[in-house]
């Protein structure tokens, strides 16, 4: 099989403060973009603004997650490859930047290459990473979530690598807010992008729609044979009769999810490794707007 990288660009990104729901109403073009009976207090999730169709701000109400195709583009997308590679070869060294192995490997000698990098973490201080936060296409639609006042709270990218028989480049089942001292929920959205294309086959990210309107739920780590990686919790009530998504994607589509919904990635069964690219920070960094009460 043919050796290459997987990848993905994924930030969580906050109004923190949402002052009230007034907010909600006072949109001028919500009457041009709904019709006149279509009441804004029947949507909990997103807010009125006229990027989103009505049907896809009813996907995102029922599903808790929208996938956007073909948003980055080709061109970000590999200055974005490009220099994940030169932080793996420590070319550049950002503060606060966090480089993460694979469990399965972490105990093996380093070297700098971004073939044995799983992720790097908090990279809000590298400028051309988080320019993927800024990126007008992005903002655009984290906006109907967030509101205006937009902070990226944590920013990863990810490198899924080709798992090396142990099965530790699953991510388990879980929710991002068991992990944000932050609220409210609803104001709160992971930006992922698929790096390349993405399937069942290199562990593509797999969603159980609808699971953003239950609670968040306890997590623990899983108990897997060979291992599991650092925080990755899981939930621990899996059903089998849950129904999972497996989102295919192609480089450059986005998916917009809400930090309660259940969601995970599966093994990389192919020789490549996966690349996206997620975000939120505690040391989190404003993108748009205001910054409320951080
Ligand atoms: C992390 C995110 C998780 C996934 C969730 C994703 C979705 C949700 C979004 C929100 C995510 C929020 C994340 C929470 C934020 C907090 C974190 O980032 S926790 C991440 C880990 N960080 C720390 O533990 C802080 C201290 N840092 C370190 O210990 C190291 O920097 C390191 C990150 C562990 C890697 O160090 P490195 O120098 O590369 O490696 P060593 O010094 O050789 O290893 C030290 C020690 O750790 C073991 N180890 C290394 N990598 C892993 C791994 N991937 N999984 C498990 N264990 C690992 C290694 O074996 C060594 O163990 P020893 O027994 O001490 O020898
Ligand atoms: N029966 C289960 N119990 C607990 N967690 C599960 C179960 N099945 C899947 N998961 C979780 O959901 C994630 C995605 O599952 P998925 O079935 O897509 O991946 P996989 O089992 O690694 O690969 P595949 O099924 O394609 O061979 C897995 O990484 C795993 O963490
Ligand atoms: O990309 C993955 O495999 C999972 C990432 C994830 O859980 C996240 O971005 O919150
Ligand atoms: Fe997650
Ligand atoms: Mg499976």
């Amino acid at each position: 099989m043919e050796s290459r990288a997987s990848v993905r660009l994924r930030v969580v990104l906050s109004h923190l403060g949402r002052p009230s729901a007034g907010l909600l109403v006072a949109h001028p073009t919500a009457e041009t973009a709904y019709p006149a009976n279509f009441h804004t207090q029947q949507f909990q999730y997103t807010l009125d603004n006229n990027v989103l169709s009505l049907e896809q701000r009813k996907f995102y109400e029922d599903n808790g997650f929208l996938v956007i195709k073909n948003l980055v583009s080709d061109a970000d997308i590999e200055r974005f490859r490009m220099e994940f590679e030169r932080i793996c070869r420590e070319e550049v060294k950002p503060p606060g930047i966090m480089i993460m192995r694979d469990v399965s490997i972490a105990k093996s000698e380093f070297v700098p290459d971004e073939t044995v990098v799983s992720k790097v973490q908090d990279f809000q201080e590298d400028e051309e990473l988080f320019r993927y936060c800024t990126l007008p296409e992005i903002v655009k639609y984290v906006e109907c979530f967030t509101g205006p006042n937009i902070m990226a709270m944590h920013t990863m990218l990810i490198n899924k690598p080709p798992d090396t028989g142990k099965k530790t480049s699953r991510h388990p089942l879980h929710q991002d807010l068991h992990y944000f001292p932050f609220r409210p929920s609803d104001s709160i959205v992971c930006a992922w992008t698929a790096m390349e294309h993405t399937d069942r086959n290199n562990g593509c990210l797999v969603v159980i729609p609808g699971t953003h309107k239950g609670p968040l739920k306890p997590h623990a780590y899983p108990q897997w044979e060979g291992g599991v990686n650092l925080m990755y919790h899981g939930i621990q009530d899996y059903e089998e009769d849950n129904k999972r998504v497996h989102l295919v994607m192609e480089k450059g589509d986005t998916v917009f999810f809400h930090p309660l919904l259940i969601h995970g990635s599966g093994e990389n069964k192919t020789q490549g490794f996966r690349k996206f690219q997620d975000v939120w920070s505690f040391r989190a960094r404003l993108v748009k707007g205001e910054r409320i009460n951080l």
